[in-house]
């Protein structure tokens, strides 16, 4: 009989395109960038890679910027329900530029006054984390794809991601030690939390040594490892798209929760999901995947 009602109530409400005030807040457009190639290689899921093959993948301004401007159109793309990230050509990325670095560092040369100068990298550095940050901003899930070396903000720019995987000869290096920085757009926030444990993190950022694919499980810093790229980019993509097919609100819900309740107490993250689902439960999502488990079937959810 509750399947009956469910159905009925569902039969009325067909899915439908966004329209309306839902097409105003969210777009279907995919924007172009230089330094990242996008891709939907399966319903719903789209594929972000880093596309500065010849640079070994190393990150300009422009690609922070990049970052920053894809993940965010990405989070407000409807018909995106889930990001996978890789990098083009032979590593997944050497980090940081080091011309762009040194670049950045004669921009300030004619500003005499420190406060002035350091205002300049407050601004500098602020983009940085900012491209990074909106991998976690953005509601949609994002799964990492490493193959090869990450290196220094490529460990930041993975450990914003929901989800990290890479091939068997990949390895990590958080490499800022060596470049006489303290690592400032994440790693030293986000790796701890990922792994759970500062001691590892701590010998990891003050010594720079090389984590490779096998110890990287072992951590916690992946959750496998893949033969090759090709074999990786294809399983996550599976993985992906099993994700895109669960409701939208169910999967961004919980994302949106579980960032904000990582840096607080549990009190407070269940406050915060109990808001949400206040609203949440209400929706259309729970009626149709309610339905269809109890009737065995595969339920379709709108874009969200
Ligand atoms: C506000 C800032 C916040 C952000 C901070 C971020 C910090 C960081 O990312 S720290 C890490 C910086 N990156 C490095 O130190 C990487 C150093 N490079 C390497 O470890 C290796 O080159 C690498 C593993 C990436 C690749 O090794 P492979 O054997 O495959 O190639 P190579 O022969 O070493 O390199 C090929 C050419 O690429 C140039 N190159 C490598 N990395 C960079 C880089 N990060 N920036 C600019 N150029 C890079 C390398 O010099 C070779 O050039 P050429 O000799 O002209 O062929």
């Amino acid at each position: 009989m509750v399947f009956q009602i469910a159905r009925s109530l569902l039969l009325y409400r067909p899915i439908t395109k966004s329209s309306g005030a839902l097409s105003r807040l969210y777009s279907t457009e995919v924007p172009q960038f230089e330094t990242l190639a996008i891709s939907q290689p399966k319903k719903n899921v789209f594929h972000v890679e880093m596309n500065r093959p010849k640079e070994l993948n190393t990150f300009t301004m422009n690609m922070w910027q990049e970052l920053n401007d894809c993940f965010t159109s990405l989070s407000n793309n409807s018909e995106c329900r889930v990001i996978v990230l890789s990098g083009q050509g032979k590593h997944f990325t050497g980090g940081i530029n080091l011309q762009s670095i040194l670049e950045e560092g004669t921009k300030v040369e004619d500003i005499e006054d420190i406060g002035r100068r350091a205002r300049h990298f407050e601004k500098t550095i602020t983009r940085c984390q900012d491209g990074i940050t909106a991998l976690e901003d953005c509601v949609k899930p994002v799964l990492a794809v490493v193959h090869n070396a990450c290196v220094g903000a490529g460990v930041d720019l993975i450990t914003a991601a929901d989800m990290r995987y890479c091939t068997q000869e990949a390895w990590f290096q958080v490499k800022e030690v060596d470049i006489g920085i303290a690592a400032d757009v994440g790693t030293l926030q986000r790796l701890p939390k990922v792994l759970g444990n500062t001691s590892t993190v701590r010998e990891l950022v003050y010594t720079g040594r090389k984590v490779q694919a096998k110890e990287a499980l072992e951590l916690g810093l992946v959750s496998r490892i893949y033969a090759d790229k090709e074999t990786a980019v294809k399983e996550v993509l599976d993985i992906a798209e099993t994700i895109a097919k669960k409701s939208p609100i169910a999967v961004q819900n919980s994302k949106i929760n579980m960032v904000y309740s990582q840096s607080r107490p549990t009190k407070d993250g269940l406050y915060h999901i109990n808001l949400i689902n206040q609203a949440a439960l209400q929706s259309d999502d729970v009626k149709r995947g309610a339905l269809a488990s109890a009737t065995k079937s595969e339920p379709e959810y709108e874009n969200l």
